[in-house]
């Protein structure tokens, strides 16, 4: 029978350690908040960090800051003149989130928007980010996609958060479960969405990674 408690401390043992300042970070989310569990965490944190530094985008877009956790991992990722814009719908977590960016090396790459995603996306130019990580309320998935995907770059990719919802996907859904019935709308549109190409990755409460189909180069790309 497989440990998973001990497998993952031997993933996280083998794996980078988490830099300093988000350390601080967790620790101050698990004193002040009330759900900690929502930030990212060590093994995805390194995981955006890697990505960010495969794909190499200019300007990165998260919707759901929260602490401020992943944009930290995404900030840490980029290159040359980049930048991560972070969308929070929570004004009280303001402080937090801007006491958390002037504590790292990665204040002068996040811009911080607080309000709600719906009406500050729309403002965005066409084709402006290579990378959208999609991390906020689970029954708004598809609206939340719909709304990024023509602000996303040809061949850049959108990551979205918790598409495993803890194994809920599989089991029959009570009728007034809304997040996990957003997260099973999400999933089964996605699969028949031919603009796009993904693939889940069952890290953590699974990561779905896209990448938004390059319809410039028909042959390869259709
Ligand atoms: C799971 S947490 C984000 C965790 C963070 N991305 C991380 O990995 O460390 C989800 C956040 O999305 C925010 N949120 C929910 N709906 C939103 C919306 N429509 N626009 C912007 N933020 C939203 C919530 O207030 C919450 O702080």
């Amino acid at each position: 029978m497989l440990d998973t408690d001990s497998l993952e401390e031997y993933i996280l043992s083998h794996s980078d350690p988490e830099p300093p300042w988000l350390r601080d970070l967790y620790r101050k989310a698990h004193i002040r908040l009330v759900h900690p569990r929502m930030l990212s965490g060590h093994l995805q944190g390194r995981f955006l960090k890697m990505l960010t530094q495969m794909i190499r985008p200019q300007n990165v877009l998260e919707i759901g800051t929260y602490t401020g956790y992943s944009a930290l991992c995404i900030a840490e990722g980029l290159t040359g003149i980049s930048f991560v814009y972070t969308i929070e719908k929570d004004d009280e977590m303001e402080d937090f989130i801007r006491e958390a960016f002037a504590a790292s090396p990665y204040d002068g790459r996040i811009c911080l928007y607080i309000g709600d995603a719906a009406k500050i996306v729309p403002a965005f130019a066409k084709d402006f980010f290579g990378m959208v990580f999609i991390d906020a309320d689970k029954r708004e998935y598809w609206e939340h996609y719909e709304l990024i995907l023509p602000k996303v770059l040809p061949g850049g990719y959108i990551l979205v958060d918790n598409t495993l919802w803890s194994g809920k996907v599989l089991e029959k859904t009570p009728n007034n479960d809304w997040q996990t019935k957003g997260i099973l709308e999400f999933n089964e549109k996605l699969a028949a969405d031919d603009r796009v190409e993904k693939v889940i990755l069952p890290i953590r409460d699974g990561l779905t990674l896209i990448r938004k189909k390059d319809r410039r180069w028909k042959q390869t790309d259709s």
